[in-house]
């Protein structure tokens, strides 16, 4: 329960406003250590409230008639650090906390402007904030706690120097908080370097998915993984859903082919404007996009109700891209379902990811034709149903009966069904192949990589275990640059 945790009245109406009644197991285990000022490493499974954990003693411990910035808050993309702001707004909105999201791809004058009127607390992506400190708009020197959302992933090449620039703004007398569903030994160590005596909070968990996640795999050669996602989505006709792919390419192929198969799609990676990066993202959320086709952008952190399908149309290169991936369901309690195609060559990869969360994927045959067509007729069915439950048909009947006067009933239902139902697209869709992912044999050899500091220039990494480029190519890139 909240109330056992000691937090001010403000802070409880706050979070009852938002629909919470019990804290996680995350929250009650870290709320109460780090209102004792002690750092910490929070490790617990995907939407398990991670964000209130860190969010809440933050405004706790908040001294509102104190202009500065005495929080920040560090993510690893932009549309996170928004969403990290806005619940964070929520926590502090009686204890009246200012908050303050600094990202790239917005107006810096506008945030230069906000910036002055003194917010307690910043959310940001690490360039963004960098830039601020640079030009002197952005002052740290009375921050007391710094957030690490997403901590293994700010930690690890490619942010690593900004993470330490930003540091080094921040007095060595500071409360360090590290979050994130995983948290592997070697990056934990590097973190530890710049945290005081850091407790180590795991949330026990046999595995390190979650468990109302449904997971499977596909073995599917790499051109037939199309037709093989038209037919699930035609099966398992999602609410809302989430497709991955390796590349900007690929997300643009596919979502482009979606929609070419009568799919509402649309794509998210980094080489968009931001300004459209937003609005596809509110698209999906509003329900006016069915399938969000993304890069490992949108991996990590968000948030979106509904979401009870996520399609790995690519097998990550690593499994803790996985675990986040398929975390964008099964959030708060939710059931959901992850799907991942595996390519016969890819096979090595599954069993890294398997061994990794402690959880195996059961396969899945690919659908039949015939199956995505009967999924999409009971589709229609249910409509039906659901109409006819709804009643109001009152002004129907009178030709409703005049046509079952002249026809076969099941014959007039079928014809209902004929007009209502999406047959399965067949229609040719161009999809680049991609090289499978080099082989692998076992994790051990993967591991290694993590020792690899972002410091050095060494491009000596092609066989190590994230086998990704760093993400910064010449200037500073903000956010992913995926
Ligand atoms: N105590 C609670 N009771 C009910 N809902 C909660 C509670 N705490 C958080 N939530 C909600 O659960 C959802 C997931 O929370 P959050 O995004 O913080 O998860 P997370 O652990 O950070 O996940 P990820 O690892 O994917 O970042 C959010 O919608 C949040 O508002
Ligand atoms: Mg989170």
């Amino acid at each position: 329960m909240f109330s056992e945790l000691n937090l001010s009245p403000s802070i409880i109406k706050s979070v009852n406003r938002m629909g919470f009644e019990e804290a996680t197991p995350i929250q009650a285990k870290t709320i109460p250590l780090s209102l004792q000022g002690k750092d910490i490493i929070g490790q617990a499974q995907t939407g398990t409230g991670k964000t209130a954990a860190f969010g809440i003693p933050l405004i706790e411990k908040l001294d509102i008639k104190n202009p500065n910035v005495q929080g920040i808050i560090i993510a690893p993309t932009r549309e996170l650090a928004i969403q990290v702001s806005e619940e964070l707004y929520k926590i502090g909105y009686d204890a009246r906390a200012r908050v303050l999201a600094v990202y790239g791809g917005q107006d810096i004058q506008r945030q230069i402007k906000a910036l002055k009127k003194n917010p307690h607390i910043i959310v940001g992506t690490p360039g963004r904030i960098l830039d601020h400190i640079k030009r002197r708009t952005l002052k740290l020197d009375k921050v007391q706690t710094l957030i690490l959302d997403e901590a293994d992933e700010m930690l690890n090449m490619g942010f690593i120097d900004d993470i330490e620039a930003i540091l080094s703004s921040v007095p060595e007398e500071r409360q360090t908080l590290l979050f994130s569903a995983t948290m592997p030994d070697p990056i934990r160590r590097i973190a530890e370097r710049f945290m005081k005596n850091p407790e180590l909070v795991r949330v026990k968990a046999k595995e390190m998915t979650v468990p109302l996640i449904e997971q499977y795999y596909v073995k599917v050669h790499e051109r037939e993984k199309f037709d093989v996602l038209s037919r699930l989505i035609d099966v398992q006709s999602p609410e809302l859903a989430i497709v991955f792919g390796r590349t900007k390419r690929r997300v643009d192929e596919l979502a482009n082919a979606l929609n070419l198969r009568g799919y509402m799609a649309e794509g998210i990676h980094g080489d968009l404007s931001q300004a459209k990066r937003l609005s596809v993202l509110r698209k999906f959320k509003e329900g006016k996009v069915d399938v969000l086709v993304a890069t490992d952008v949108a991996a990590r952190g968000l948030d979106i109700s509904g979401v009870t399908h996520v399609y790995n149309y690519d097998i990550p290169q690593d499994p803790e891209s996985y675990v986040h991936r398929i975390g964008r369901t099964g959030r708060a309690g939710k059931e959901g379902m992850a799907i991942t195609f595996v390519s016969p060559r890819e096979m090595g990869y599954l069993k890294i990811v398997e061994q990794t969360t402690k959880k195996r994927m059961n396969p899945m045959r690919p659908p039949t034709w015939d199956e995505a067509f009967e999924g999409q007729q009971r589709l229609s069915m249910e409509r039906i149903s659901e109409t006819v439950k709804e009643g109001n048909l009152e002004e129907y009947m009178t030709v409703a009966k005049e046509l079952l006067s002249e026809h076969d009933p099941v014959e007039v239902t079928a014809a209902v069904l004929k007009l209502l139902t999406k047959e399965p697209d067949k229609t040719a869709v161009h999809i680049t192949e991609e090289r499978p992912l080099p082989m692998k044999k076992d994790r051990d050899n993967n591991q290694k990589s993590y020792s690899r500091r972002g410091k050095s220039s060494s491009n000596s990494h092609s066989h190590n275990y994230s086998n990704r480029k760093p993400r910064r190519s010449g200037k500073r890139s903000e956010g992913y640059n995926k």
